[in-house]
């Protein structure tokens, strides 16, 4: 068994790009998931016994749709830690955009947000997704101010947020973390989310490059008991009932 492959020779091109393995029929390396087309949507599937349903992104329906419609406009704490306000909407980087929930409700709530994802898999599916926000006339405006970029920003930031000529004043950061919510449901889309993506160990080093390239401040999600990065310590901490964000700030947004 091996990580991630893909399977329809229709998506050969997508893998070439991207760099991911392609199986032929009969092979004999078989993948823990494959990454497929399931009716209108790219989707990554392994044994639904311990995956569960195959990952998809989908910012048009489902829970995009209902936090697009009900989420509490500035008022989530993702907003509030990168300082979205009134009259106030900075330009953000999401360099760990992983299914691009975050980055989502920011471009929903009006901010330019370049998203950076290194792994291929989760990078392709959000590229579908982004895709097809893009066709809908309900998320088509949003999905504009997202723009998506493949690499590691830990190692290349300063390269990916040139690719948009507008200033990174915001740095966020949601590093994997071991174990973050137990309920079944999501317990098996993390596993198969934690096989692709790893457990971020080398999520300091993130944090050093992004204190380097954002010119206001860098935003760093956690569990509400987890310890900060390593690191110097944040500046501030906003918590609600299940994450925290620690706040690294350079400067006064909006000055
Ligand atoms: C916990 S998930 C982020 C979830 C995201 N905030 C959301 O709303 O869907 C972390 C993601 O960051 C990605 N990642 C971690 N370190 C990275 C790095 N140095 N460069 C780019 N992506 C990284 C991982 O591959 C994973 O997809």
């Amino acid at each position: 068994m091996s990580g991630v492959a893909v399977r329809d020779p229709a998506l050969y091109p997508l893998a070439r790009r991207l760099g991911l393995p392609m199986v032929d029929e009969g092979g004999t390396d078989e993948p823990e998931l494959t990454l497929a087309r399931r009716d209108d949507r790219l989707v990554l599937a392994g044994d639904p016994h311990r995956y569960g349903h195959p990952l998809a992104v989908d910012f048009v329906a489902g829970r995009a749709a209902h936090r697009r419609r009900f989420g509490g406009g500035r008022g989530q704490l993702v907003a509030r830690a990168c300082g979205l306000a009134k009259g106030v909407t900075p330009s953000v980087v999401d360099a760990t955009a992983g299914l691009g929930r975050d980055a989502f409700v920011l471009a929903s709530l009006g901010a330019e947000v370049l998203l950076v994802e290194r792994v291929a898999a989760i990078f392709a599916l959000l590229e579908d997704g982004l895709a097809r926000a893009l066709a809908d006339p309900e998320t088509r405006e949003i999905a504009a101010r997202m723009h998506l970029v493949h690499g590691d920003a830990g190692r290349e930031l300063v390269t990916l947020v040139a690719s948009r000529e507008v200033a990174p004043e915001v740095i966020h950061l949601d590093p994997m973390f071991p174990h973050r919510d137990k309920s079944a449901l999501v317990k098996k889309e993390m596993r198969l989310f934690r096989t692709l993506a790893g457990d971020d160990p080398d999520a300091p080093r993130l944090l050093e490059a992004a204190l380097d390239v954002a010119t206001h401040r860098v935003v760093v999600k956690r569990p509400r008991k987890a310890p900060p990065l390593e690191g110097p310590p944040p500046r501030h901490i906003i918590a609600d009932k299940t994450s925290r964000y620690d706040l690294y700030v350079h400067r006064r947004l909006g000055a």
